[in-house]
């Protein structure tokens, strides 16, 4: 019997990566936005993306038509009533997915409402839909189709079944789930961010240069990417949103934003995509 489909709400970064995991997996997707043109880029950048597994021999021309041919695109919710699990993947802002929940629990009671928020709770998603037992985070990294965790978070109302049902997807889509509490900044970020941050404190304090600091992390913890490359890469203004995440649902002034992190987004050096962060970019 054919799987059911899945949902993806938002065709940006994520949304993208997402579905097309999905599609490259076997699944129906059925991929909503609010905006068209963006639904026509994404359609674009996932043939890209499965083009690009064709030249690397992952993939044969065969599946990568067929892959597309899964690909549905729609800017009308009701078309997501039949979707066994959506992943929502629509900008970081906590009243446009609370909207987003309410309207998606109302379409369908079985349908699982999955969420791929960096930072928001995800027992307040579940408090605002009709089903919060069938609410969980499925949290993805960027980029998706080369990254291989999933942080599967249990929203306080989360059932077993719906936490079973997403690991079971994660896997098979060849990730590995992790299983996480709902925390602010879950597993990944509250290590990560902070770490970045604290080399921001070293640049600020004069303790070494950019280049020293990434270098030393590169050579003496073999990292792939110095915390200062990384951070660039992340966006600056997303590593202050969730160092600010931190110090608000801790309270713990461990959490402190380095001071020279905030001037740097005040200043709009956000990093590569700004083309000047901590490094400089051409
Ligand atoms: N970018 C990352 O590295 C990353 C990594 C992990 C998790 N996340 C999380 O994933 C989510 C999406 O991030 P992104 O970087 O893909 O964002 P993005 O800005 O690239 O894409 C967001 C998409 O949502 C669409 N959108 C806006 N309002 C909508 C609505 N009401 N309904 C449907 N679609 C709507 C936009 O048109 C856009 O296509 C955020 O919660 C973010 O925190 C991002």
């Amino acid at each position: 019997m054919d799987k059911k489909a899945i949902g993806v709400v938002g065709a940006g970064t994520m949304g993208q990566g997402i579905a097309q995991v999905l599609v490259s997996s076997g699944r129906q997707v059925m991929l909503y936005d609010v905006a068209e043109a963006q639904l026509e880029r994404a359609e674009d950048k996932i043939g890209k993306g499965l083009a690009r597994l064709v030249e690397k021999d992952k993939l044969s021309e065969d599946e990568c038509s067929a892959a597309l041919a899964r690909l549905g695109k729609t800017t009308s919710l009701e078309t997501l009533g039949d979707c066994e699990v959506i992943i929502e993947a629509v900008p970081e802002q906590p009243e446009l997915k609370e909207t987003l929940f309410r309207d998606l629990s109302a379409l369908n009671q079985d349908t699982i409402l999955a969420s791929n928020t960096s930072s928001l709770s995800l027992t307040r998603l579940a408090a605002v839909s009709e089903r919060p037992e069938r609410v969980v985070g499925m949290h993805f990294f960027n980029p998706v189709p080369i990254l291989k965790l999933v942080e599967v978070i249990r929203a306080e109302q989360t059932s077993d079944a719906t936490v079973a049902k997403v690991e079971a997807l994660a896997e098979e889509l060849g990730k590995t789930a992790v299983a996480i509490a709902d925390s602010p900044g879950f597993a990944v970020n509250r290590l990560l961010v902070p770490m970045i941050n604290e080399a921001a404190f070293l640049l600020q304090e004069g303790v070494a240069s950019a280049e020293d600091i990434d270098q030393a992390m590169k050579l003496g913890a073999a990292h792939p990417l110095g915390p200062l490359a990384l951070a660039d890469l992340i966006g600056l203004d997303v590593c202050l949103s969730i160092m600010e995440v931190l110090q608000d649902g801790f309270g713990d002034p461990k959490y402190r934003p380095c001071p020279l992190l905030k001037r740097m987004v005040d200043a709009g050096y956000l990093g590569r995509k700004s083309g000047r962060g901590f490094h400089i970019y051409e």
